[in-house]
């Protein structure tokens, strides 16, 4: 672990470098760093913190060939296993291990979120905001030949998106995805074979149980999902019942059921036994910890910036919006089960005060310690158990990671 001790909680707000900032940053920008008390600085060392790479598992044999083509040492993350290091100039998707799906481009902190929940084989695993899947990719990755894992995400370009990485990387075989609103997704994890009915049919007669999913949908689920988008104003207000269901794997539970057993509403109770084991909630957020993606507002345009991050109505909406997420994803995990809340914003408004309220309005909810962290290179938030990463303590983009059981009933 480098200098700070995440068991010390230590200050949120940033120390101040020397270095001024490289970017031309707008004052509307530099105004919501302040009122968040967070330096600007951070944006100057998006050249000194490197980009990382995750080898796919069984790829590790190829790491000299891997290091050849991207011409470039691949320095191991000693806290993290299968990351590696590298210069954050290399680019890697135009390379053959990249398109050979041999490689994810992943942020280490990233994948600190993902060991954070501890998935165990047989896992029923919720990733509540999945797009665009580099999250997804990695518990798929260590889910391996058991269980499942449900996807879901209000864009659906982003999930279509997700889709592809998915089968990019063979990966989708126990794993469905939904376009769907987070905040009032209901649907229990897929249901095992064994306990599927059979010879049911649907109210016209019909067998009605889906087959392996094509890219071609049977124009019956293309008119019903029509009628649904005609009577559906915008994505946002996706529900439940509406949930698009947009890819699914073999062997994902999803395959030999029928839709009326998919789709069926529950009793809130039976959440709690048959809910998911590990629920991941990486909110939407202002984005504002990740220095490449604020970065790229060179390129965007720095009124972009403050028409999607920093207008005071959007932000105020999006700590409801992850309130909102939480909840709802510590409601579909089942007794025992625990969830791990992450954003990529340095904001205290985002992170711990957001897992504060809902601390304060749910009994049943206790903040877990990541037991694997103890030599990660982070420190601790604000709130004992919590962590963050960010530039200047990790050399990685900037995340909170917040984990929270439920209790046995
Ligand atoms: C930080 S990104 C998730 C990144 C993803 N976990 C990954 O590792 O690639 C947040 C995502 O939340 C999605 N989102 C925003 N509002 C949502 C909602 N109400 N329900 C579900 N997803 C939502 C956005 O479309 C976006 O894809």
């Amino acid at each position: 672990m480098d200098g700070t001790c995440k068991k010390c909680v230590s200050s949120f707000v940033m120390q101040s470098h020397n270095a001024p900032p490289s970017l031309p940053l707008p004052v509307e920008f530099l105004d919501f760093l302040k009122e968040n008390g967070l330096d600007p600085s951070i944006y100057a060392m998006a050249d000194s913190i490197p980009r990382y790479i995750r080898i796919k598992p069984g790829c590790e044999s190829q790491l000299l060939e891997i290091e050849a083509e991207l011409r470039c040492k691949l320095e191991k993350v000693v806290w993290l296993p299968g990351f590696f290091a590298i210069p954050p100039h290399v680019q890697i998707a135009s390379t053959e291990a990249y398109r050979l799906g041999k490689i994810y481009g992943m942020d280490a902190a990233s994948g600190a979120a993902v060991i954070a929940l501890d998935v165990s084989s047989g896992d029923h695993i919720l990733d509540l905001c999945a797009a665009p899947g580099a999250k997804l990719c990695m518990l798929s990755d260590i889910l391996g030949s058991s269980g499942s894992l449900t996807g879901v995400d209000v864009a659906k370009h982003r999930l279509a998106a997700c889709r592809t990485m998915l089968q990019k990387y063979s990966l989708g075989d126990r794993c469905r995805l939904f376009v769907a609103d987070g905040t009032t997704f209901s649907l229990l994890p897929a249901m095992s074979h064994e306990d599927k009915k059979t010879n049911a049919t649907d109210s016209e007669g019909r067998a009605d149980k889906f087959c392996e999913w094509t890219a071609k949908r049977p124009w019956r689920d293309r008119r019903n999902a029509r009628k649904l988008k005609s009577g559906t104003k915008s994505h946002t207000l996706l529900g439940t019942a509406e949930a698009d269901l947009i890819f699914y794997g073999r062997n994902s539970g999803v395959v030999g059921s029928l839709k009326s057993e998919l789709f069926c509403a529950v009793n809130e109770t039976e959440y709690l036994v048959s809910g998911y084991d590990k629920v991941l909630v990486d909110a939407e957020c202002t984005h504002d910890g990740s220095v490449k993606h604020i970065q790229k507002f060179e390129n965007w345009g720095w009124k972009t910036l403050q028409r999607r991050m920093l207008d005071s109505k959007r932000t105020d909406n999006l700590m409801h919006l992850q309130l909102k997420l939480l909840t709802n994803g510590f409601r579909l995990l089942k007794a025992g089960g625990s969830l791990v809340y992450s954003t990529c914003s340095l904001t205290v408004s985002q992170n711990e005060d957001v897992v504060e309220l809902f601390l304060s309005r749910n009994s049943s909810a206790e903040l877990q310690e990541v037991d694997v962290a103890d030599n990660w290179s982070c420190r601790s938030g604000r709130i004992p158990k919590t962590l963050r990463f960010d530039p200047e303590t990790s050399k990685t983009s900037g995340l909170f990671i917040a984990k929270i059981k439920k209790g046995d009933i």
